[in-house]
């Protein structure tokens, strides 16, 4: 034989030296769920390790992240259902608590990156991420809204604008009304392939933002569908984006696979709550390895081609000191 790949399996020197994908603080953004109030924190049931903050502890938990190296994050508000209607207002009204959240996060710690959610769903009546007539979701008349509510993340300090919702089109039409604002600096990470998964059953909990009826098939992506994602990213780039993501992360490596042998843009995995839960219900049984099973997951994702991993692994894997 004169090949003998396991001579580069020898020994744990000749095994890094070989080895092609480390995951990096750098490459993480964690996910943060808030809430109203002073002193919040509650756990989400179905997500252990993970809580819903108020904005006081909101900030001690950003500190704590930025002293790891932690330096990216993304917001997602639980909103008090008496605050929702048709047309997401709360998304954009000043001094709501997403805004408030984010104002405060960008005066404490300026150099985090803040980067913002951008859909109806968490503000929307009838949970859904446009807006609803006669049980249609309005594409176009939504993007009116999704730009009120990008300006106002971008006024209240957003680094990076996620627009969460697949609507067609929305990408141009926040650039565009960014642009207009003098907003020209301010990022967006589109959403470019979210598939219509059932893996984002722990989040809707987490904000409490499940569709009052139907689902959300009608804009986002079939799992059956791969080809359908390059007219996604092809839109996306061509309307300005700055980074392409793909979500869920694990069932769609093939995905992120695709948009990197595509795009020369960044792409972003989000390793969805569905696959968090997964993970921590197998190991709270004892069936996986924590550490291994985590690092496994999270280095996959850039292995695919993903350089900006969404996760709620994020802070847990520097604690422990795992990467
Ligand atoms: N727009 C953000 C999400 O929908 C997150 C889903 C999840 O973590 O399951
Ligand atoms: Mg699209």
């Amino acid at each position: 034989m004169l090949q003998r790949p396991r001579r580069n399996r020898k020994s744990e020197v000749i095994r890094q030296m070989v080895q092609e994908t480390h995951v990096s603080a750098a490459n993480l953004i964690f996910p943060l769920f808030i809430v109203e109030g002073t002193n919040q924190k509650t756990e989400v049931s179905s997500m252990p390790g993970i809580f819903r903050y108020s904005i006081d502890n909101l900030l001690r938990e950003v500190e704590s992240c930025m002293n790891l190296g932690l330096k990216a994050f993304d917001l997602f508000p639980n909103i008090d259902e008496d605050l929702k209607d048709k047309y997401a207002t709360e998304s954009y009204r000043e001094e709501s608590l997403y805004l408030r959240a984010i104002t405060e996060v960008k005066k404490h710690f300026p150099e985090a990156c803040v980067v913002t959610d951008v859909a109806m769903d968490p503000y929307s009546s009838d949970g859904h991420d446009g807006i609803v007539e006669n049980g249609e979701i309005l594409n176009d008349e939504t993007l009116e809204v999704l730009a009120k509510m990008s300006i106002a993340h971008a006024r209240a300090g957003a680094d990076i604008i996620a627009p969460s919702d697949m609507m067609d089109g929305r990408v141009g039409y926040i650039r565009e009304a960014l642009d207009n604002e003098g907003f020209t600096n301010v990022s967006i990470m589109s959403y470019t392939a979210k598939y219509a998964s059932a893996f984002y059953g722990p989040f809707r909990d987490a904000l409490g933002s499940a569709p009052k009826f139907g689902d959300k098939k009608s804009y986002q992506m079939n799992p059956a569908n791969q080809r359908e994602a390059l007219i996604e990213a092809r839109l996306d780039e061509a309307e300005g984006a700055d980074f392409l993501m793909v979500k869920p992360g694990l069932p769609y490596l093939d995905v992120i696979k695709l948009l990197k042998d595509n795009t020369e843009l960044p792409i972003a995995a989000y390793n969805v709550s569905g696959e968090y839960a997964m993970i921590k219900a197998a190991i709270q049984n004892g069936w996986l390895n924590e550490q291994r099973a985590i690092t496994e997951v999270l280095t996959s994702f850039k292995r695919a081609g993903a350089t900006s991993i969404l996760t709620y692994h994020a802070k847990e894997v520097l604690l422990n000191k795992w990467l």
